[in-house]
């Protein structure tokens, strides 16, 4: 479990988080919602470790993130960010092993290779594992990365926005993928989504963000009502059932 106690963010006197207490169940996939600006990535980024807590705690399956060590860290979780650019020219399977290095410190053994392996299956890479990363299309850079993520076998993964320059087709794909990671080997997958649709689709758990601060979490299905959904993004829209999801029809 991920449990945030009262934090609080700051920048130049401008408070962006405000007295967040929240808690994200261990298992399943924990989607955080809201409009821009909300302070999704703020709260990712704490989580994440990428910025320094200033006021409040956040601990991981009870181990207070701020006096962790970094190795003890990266066995515990993985983060896909948002602005994850990779300029160097590396190839897919390579980059996979990259993923590996909390592992292997630059010495793979047998079992790093046999789980770069069953990823670039997972994932469908095999055809792409001798491509350059920079030679690869946004959409299929974004499932490399992921798919990076993924073969660092910890039990948190955290990924903001994940979806970034995916197609129908390929969000999809990747969010049955995640689902089938959440359900077939355990792991807690967080990530912030900016289509409720994909949340409802998919997601166990909602937590929904509002000028820094937390206003709604719970199951999507009990979430998704047109007076919540005017409430955190000030849209109006029919909130319809299809296949037992709740689906925002905002289009229109
Ligand atoms: N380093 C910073 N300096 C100043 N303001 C910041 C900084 N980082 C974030 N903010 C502000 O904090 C607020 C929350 O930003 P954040 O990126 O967390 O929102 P978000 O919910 O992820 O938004 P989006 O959906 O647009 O990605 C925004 O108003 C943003 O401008």
């Amino acid at each position: 479990m991920i449990d945030i106690k009262n934090l609080s963010y700051a920048v130049d006197g401008v408070n962006i988080l405000h007295n967040i207490s929240v808690q994200i169940p261990k298992g399943g996939i924990t989607a955080l919602v809201g409009s821009n600006g909300a302070g999704k990535s703020t709260l990712f980024s704490h989580i994440a470790r990428l910025e320094t807590i200033q006021q409040g705690q956040i601990t991981i399956d009870g181990m207070d993130i701020s006096h962790t060590p970094n190795r003890d860290m990266a066995k515990l979780i993985a983060i896909l960010r948002q602005d994850n650019v990779i300029a160097s020219r590396i190839t897919v399977e390579k980059m996979l092993m990259f993923g590996r290095y909390p592992y292997h410190q630059g010495h793979p053994k047998v079992e790093d290779y046999e789980i770069v392996e069953s990823t670039l299956k997972q994932f469908q890479l095999d055809a792409l594992r001798e491509r350059f990363i920079t030679d690869l299309s946004g959409g299929q850079r974004q499932r490399v990365m992921v798919a990076m993520v993924f073969c660092q076998t910890t039990d948190y993964l955290l990924l903001d926005e994940p979806l970034n320059n995916l197609d129908m087709y390929h969000s999809k794909q990747l969010m049955k993928q995640l689902r089938q990671i959440a359900d077939d080997y355990q792991r807690t997958i967080v990530m912030v989504l900016h289509d409720v649709n994909y949340a409802s689709a998919y997601a166990d758990y909602m937590i929904g963000m509002k000028n820094g601060e937390v206003l709604l979490q719970g199951a999507p299905a009990a979430l998704l009502t047109e007076d919540n959904l005017n409430n955190l993004f000030g849209v109006k829209a029919p909130v319809v059932e299809v296949n037992g999801h709740k689906m925002v029809m905002h289009y229109l």
